[in-house]
């Protein structure tokens, strides 16, 4: 595969003076931000001797780079740092406006509604019903609520006249709880438009972690019970009122993990299963955890579950979410063109590369990386290894998660010589951070660290270089604070818990053997952030990068 198009010229020149050859690792801590040292920062409170040492080389060898807002190509600078974002900033060495904006973008102008997407699935509204899938919160990460209300509003006005919205509730990218309010919010949107005759209701819904959104396949069952709710219109929950619904299956289970509830009429029947000639957007503008969905709903052969009932509809993603597999067909925006990534260079240019992580964060090292593109650029040039991760549990329980397996299989990797770059994602900080679980992220950030230490110790082995930086901050920050950085109390007197990432920087150290004498950061790139990296990377391989790349953050100094 390669960029389509445009002729690419994929050969990098030469860095004037480093070498190249040396085993690179290339290490991206997920969730873990640098802020003030207190109790709910769990980074500070663990012990991690090993990120404290690589701090010791501040400014040379350690600095901060941006991680969230426009230094990711997201909207506002309020807008808290993410994987995906984070991911295909570090890999394409630029910054690309990502779905976030270009959803905005397109809904500002109306031209969302002009698109062979919105076109396609218009074409129901006379006799099928719309409907709306999607996390139902303004986190910003994976959707957002403002879009989802123009859109509703946009649909409607052009004719859908029985619209079901199927919601999926969040406390990940928003406080525990939310999602009440959100509902409500909704409920009113929808009862707004029913007073202009447009038949429209909540159908279905479920927790986010545990209805529909899973990714990188962890776990099928996840999308099933999406599906029968959705689709088929069962589930173990029956409601006649959605708010009704989450306030009561709030009482055993949180935000993220409630179970799945359709919302019936008086006689007990769903009120929006999915039907021949019904329209369906799944309205998530993020793709890793929208892949699945989109596959249950595309595909004809499909084997991961049994769907039972597999209606004729017409389906559009928000966004294209697989560049690669061109899934779903269909779409509102188009995807950010995140093309002629760092991956793709380096392996036309002879650099061997591994990349590894567990299940929950596989793709966010090579599918995210490669610019939401999934396989290989040249299976000869390069391995993807992925850990299985836990099934069925939430990861404040096994906090130390894969990270052990992640450092053994790099180490092995960089052992073996077979690679020149060894590239993983290790996923603690931010998986047990998202559970709000103040412990248990702290065990996590140490099992983070020690995987770190395993493979900075490969690297002395062999003489080469590490690089070590994190995609957003989360485990840095526990608790929802008010400008003054005081932790915030709710009406019960209870902490507040931060399950959410942060707006905080994150650190990026350079070291090893291999590093060449006099290298060490600049300082007139102040403002560098993720997409900094891929140029830096790239002279530590011996390359210059493209024009076009963020500038690098390292200089190399004659003593
Ligand atoms: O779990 C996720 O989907 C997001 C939070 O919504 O986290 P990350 O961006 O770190 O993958
Ligand atoms: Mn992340
Ligand atoms: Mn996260």
């Amino acid at each position: 595969m390669g960029s389509s198009g445009q002729q690419v010229s994929w050969k990098l020149a030469d860095h004037p003076t480093l070498p190249k050859g040396k085993t690179l690792a290339l290490i991206v801590l997920d969730g873990w931000g640098e802020d003030k040292p207190d109790e709910y920062n769990c980074i500070h409170v663990a012990q991690t001797p090993t990120m404290d040492s690589l701090k010791q080389g501040a400014p040379e060898k350690w600095r901060l780079i941006r991680a969230h807002g426009k230094a990711v190509g997201l909207p506002t600078e309020d807008d808290m740092g993410n994987s995906e974002v984070g991911h295909n900033a570090l890999g394409a060495g630029r910054i690309f406006a990502q779905g976030a904006k270009l959803v905005d973008i397109a809904l500002a102008s109306g031209k969302i509604y002009e698109g062979e997407g919105f076109k396609y699935i218009s074409e129901c509204f006379e006799k099928g019903t719309l409907h709306l899938i999607g996390l139902l919160s303004d986190g910003g990460v994976h959707s957002r609520l403002d879009q989802l209300q123009l859109l509703l509003k946009g649909a409607s006005e052009r004719g859908a006249k029985r619209i079901r919205v199927h919601i999926l509730t969040d406390g990940r990218d928003v406080l525990d709880g939310s999602s009440v309010g959100f509902v409500e919010t909704l409920e009113s949107d929808l009862a707004k438009l029913r007073e202009n005759g447009v038949d429209a209701q909540i159908a279905s819904g479920g927790g986010r972690m545990y209805v529909t959104m899973d990714r990188y396949e962890n776990d099928w069952d996840v999308v099933k019970r999406g599906w029968d709710a959705q689709v088929r219109g069962e589930a173990p929950h029956k409601f006649t009122n959605a708010v009704e619904a989450v306030k009561k299956l709030r009482e055993n289970a949180n935000d993220q993990y409630l179970p799945p509830f359709v919302i019936v009429d008086e006689n007990e029947k769903a009120v929006g299963p999915i039907e021949d000639g019904d329209a369906v957007v799944t309205f998530n503008f993020r793709a890793d955890r929208m892949v699945m969905l989109a596959k249950a709903l595309e595909y004809q052969d499909f084997d991961k579950f049994d769907r039972v009932k597999v209606p004729k509809i017409r389906y559009a993603g928000m966004l294209q979410y697989d560049g690669e597999l061109k899934l779903p067909g269909r779409y509102l925006v188009s995807p950010p063109e995140i093309d002629r990534t760092s991956g793709e260079y380096l392996v036309h240019n002879g650099v061997r590369t591994f990349a590894c992580s567990e299940t929950v964060k596989f793709g966010h090292v090579t599918f995210f990386w490669n610019g939401n593109r999934s396989g290989y650029f040249n299976p000869e040039m390069e391995e993807y290894v992925e850990i299985p991760s836990d099934v069925g549990i939430t990861f404040n329980v096994q906090p130390k998660m894969k990270a052990l397996e992640i450092g053994e299989k790099a180490r092995d990797a960089i052992l073996s010589r077979k690679f020149d770059q060894v590239r993983v994602n290790i996923p603690n900080g931010d998986m047990v951070g998202h559970t709000g679980d103040i412990q248990a992220t702290v065990v996590a950030c140490k099992a983070a660290d020690e995987a770190v230490k395993m493979i900075i110790d490969a690297i002395e082995q062999v003489g080469g270089i590490y690089v070590v930086t994190a995609d957003h901050g989360n485990a840095e920050d526990m608790v929802k604070r008010n400008k003054s950085g005081q932790p915030l109390y709710d009406k019960s007197g209870k902490l507040q818990i931060l399950t959410s990432h942060t707006c905080q920087p994150v650190p990026i150290a350079i070291g090893g053997p291999g590093l060449a004498a006099g290298v060490r950061f600049r300082n007139d790139v102040p403002d560098g952030g993720l997409a900094n990296v891929a140029a830096t990377v790239m002279n530590l391989h011996g390359y210059v990068a493209p024009n076009d790349y963020e500038p690098t953050l390292i200089e190399v100094v004659s003593n």
